[in-house]
């Protein structure tokens, strides 16, 4: 399975991706430039996390007019995988491949903590190594994590179960205690209708190598690989 991370002017977490799903997991990867629009030899796309195009105006912005993002929805159109972290969710909801915004976090101010969140389903491309139900531990650093949609968006995101991450409490309770940053019903995670496409807040390729200690990240990259070998079974 072939990974390409698109770099933008201020993304940092570019080399934390590709040292998952090249260095820990050994599949092919390449840094795609912003301004490049070949992506075809690529099967799952990740926009990564940062402060893309310093985050004027909004997080996210102007990186949703690169010609890069341009490429990605259509390779989203294509029914191929997308994953947007921290502000790569920010750009693909400013592009509108997932609904919703970010705005800033309720409490206005950068949040750089661990957060517990509940997996709600395990039987999606993105979380076919979890379990449904699974409470995990990710980083998170964001100043715009608040997710925000009208009632109709969210009503329809519930009902197409396109939550795929919640924040919780450490023991797995979804409440106001347990959300960092005042995201609607402790969103942290959606996928788009089709499941092609998922955002989240946190990071779980900065919680992927042993050596730094969580390693609750690295499934979702795992479980890529995983539902792959079972489509082609
Ligand atoms: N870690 C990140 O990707 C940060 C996202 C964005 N710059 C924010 O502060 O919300």
């Amino acid at each position: 399975m072939k990974f390409g991370v698109i770099v933008f002017p201020g993304s940092n977490c570019d080399r934390d991706v590709v040292w998952v799903t090249q260095g820990l997991l050994h599949q092919p990867t390449r840094m795609i430039w912003h301004e490049d629009t070949d992506i075809s030899d690529i099967d799952v796309i990740v926009i990564p996390g940062g402060f893309s195009y310093g985050d004027y105006l909004r997080c996210g912005a102007i990186a949703r007019f690169s010609p890069a993002m341009r490429a990605t929805a259509e390779h989203a159109k294509q029914g191929k995988l997308v994953l947007g972290i921290c502000n790569g969710f920010q750009v693909l909801t400013e592009a509108g491949l997932l609904p919703g915004a970010l705005v800033r976090n309720a409490g206005l101010n950068f949040i750089c903590d661990r957060a517990s969140l509940k997996v709600e389903r395990g039987n999606t491309r993105w979380t076919a190594a979890y379990t449904t139900g699974e409470i995990i531990d990710l980083p998170i650093a964001h100043g715009e994590g608040n997710y925000y949609a009208d009632a109709d968006t969210l009503a329809e995101l519930e009902e197409h179960e396109q939550v795929l991450f919640r924040y919780c409490t450490e023991a797995g309770k979804i409440s106001d205690a347990g959300n960092p940053n005042g995201s609607l019903n402790n969103i942290a995670g959606i996928c788009n209708r089709q499941g092609n496409v998922l955002g989240m807040m946190p990071h779980p390729e900065r919680a992927s190598d042993p050596m730094l200690g969580e390693t609750d990240g690295v499934k979702l990259f795992q479980g890529l690989l995983m539902a792959t070998v079972a489509a082609v079974l």
